[in-house]
């Protein structure tokens, strides 16, 4: 007997970053985020759960994983096993359609594609917000990739963990997108979670964080109401700034900045100057992402392709949510 689901998700881009954990077992987070949900990254993935087999196997861009990786996602299996009648072992393949470990939020697209295929696979077809409390045990930032456009990541209650749940904001249908400069796309040094965990432990600055952060998630989110650019803009920049200085103040210190890092930030000030409305976050990466106007793409990156090869500038649309695939 084979139980098959197979969906697609999207990654996603924080524009107020979700950075430090409050219950690691739960993946209960310190403040609410949000973010983009992007249209050029995704991941696909099918689950084949099958009595025939014997013990779970992962298969990533069709390369078996190694054991730890593979037990990470039967652990997250069993979310889902455990509401199911019988005990099946599975077989789950994924396609990334993102550069990995990259500071491109790749286990954002995995881990909610996992949770689309499970939730399929297992036959208990969970409402997509639900959906996301699951998504959330497998990786935080993967919570807000179940919808699609502007989507939040409420903190939810001690009380009640599956509280912690994301919820659609907006379709960013208002001529959004955003440009990323790739400044290198090899595997990061600190993870994103052992980033947060080594600030949240160490960082003076780490409380004054959580504290602007939830005033500056408040303020952006009155922005997109009123589709206010420049205020949306200005608070993604400077929440992500301040994310990036508690890690500064870790001991030891965290730094994601790469030089070129410091010479794309520049030149997105530049693009400011030349009266482009651009603005510019980074995660745990050295990447820097550009959210901009979807119709100064085009411009952005003529201005940007002076300093930095076009290969490296990657353009996207908002992208959806969690989608289902057939065979
Ligand atoms: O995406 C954001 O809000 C900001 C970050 O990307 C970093 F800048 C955090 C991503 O953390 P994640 O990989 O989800 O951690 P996990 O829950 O330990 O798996």
């Amino acid at each position: 007997m084979k139980l098959i689901g197979i969906a697609r998700a999207h990654t996603n881009i924080a524009l107020i970053k979700y950075w430090g954990k409050r219950n690691k077992e739960l993946f209960l987070p310190m403040n609410s985020s949000l973010s983009l949900t992007l249209d050029a990254f995704y991941t696909d993935t099918k689950v084949t759960f099958d009595d025939a087999l014997t013990e779970d196997s992962f298969l990533l861009n069709g390369e078996a994983q190694a054991v730890e990786e593979t037990n990470k996602i039967a652990k997250f299996l069993d979310l889902f096993r455990q509401q199911m009648p019988e005990y099946y072992y599975a077989k789950v393949e994924s396609l990334n359609f993102v550069p990995t470990a990259a500071g491109l939020a790749s286990s954002a697209s995995a881990f909610a594609a996992l949770a689309g295929a499970c939730n399929l696979a297992s036959g208990l077809n969970l409402p997509i917000d639900e959906l996301s409390t699951y998504a959330r045990r497998g990786s935080g930032s993967s919570t807000r990739s179940l919808f699609g456009g502007f989507v939040e990541w409420d903190m939810g209650s001690d009380s009640d963990a599956s509280s912690s749940r994301a919820h659609f904001i907006d379709d960013a249908s208002w001529d959004i997108g955003m440009v990323i400069i790739v400044v290198n796309n090899q595997k990061k040094t600190v993870s994103s979670r052992l980033g947060m965990e080594q600030t949240v432990a160490t960082s003076p600055f780490y409380p004054a964080w959580v504290e602007t952060a939830k005033t500056d998630l408040a303020q952006m989110k009155q922005a997109i109401q009123a589709k206010d650019f420049k205020t949306l803009g200005e608070i993604t920049e400077t929440n992500g700034m301040k994310m990036h200085a508690t890690m500064l103040g870790a001991n030891p210190p965290i730094c994601y900045f790469e030089p070129e890092s410091i010479l794309a930030q520049q030149q997105v000030r530049q693009l400011r100057e030349l009266g482009i409305p651009a603005y510019m976050t980074m995660d745990a990466g050295p990447n820097v992402k550009v959210l901009c106007r979807a119709s100064d793409m085009p411009r952005i990156k003529g201005e940007l392709s002076k300093v930095f090869d076009e290969s490296r500038l990657i353009t996207s649309l908002p992208g959806e949510g969690v989608i289902s695939l057939s065979e």
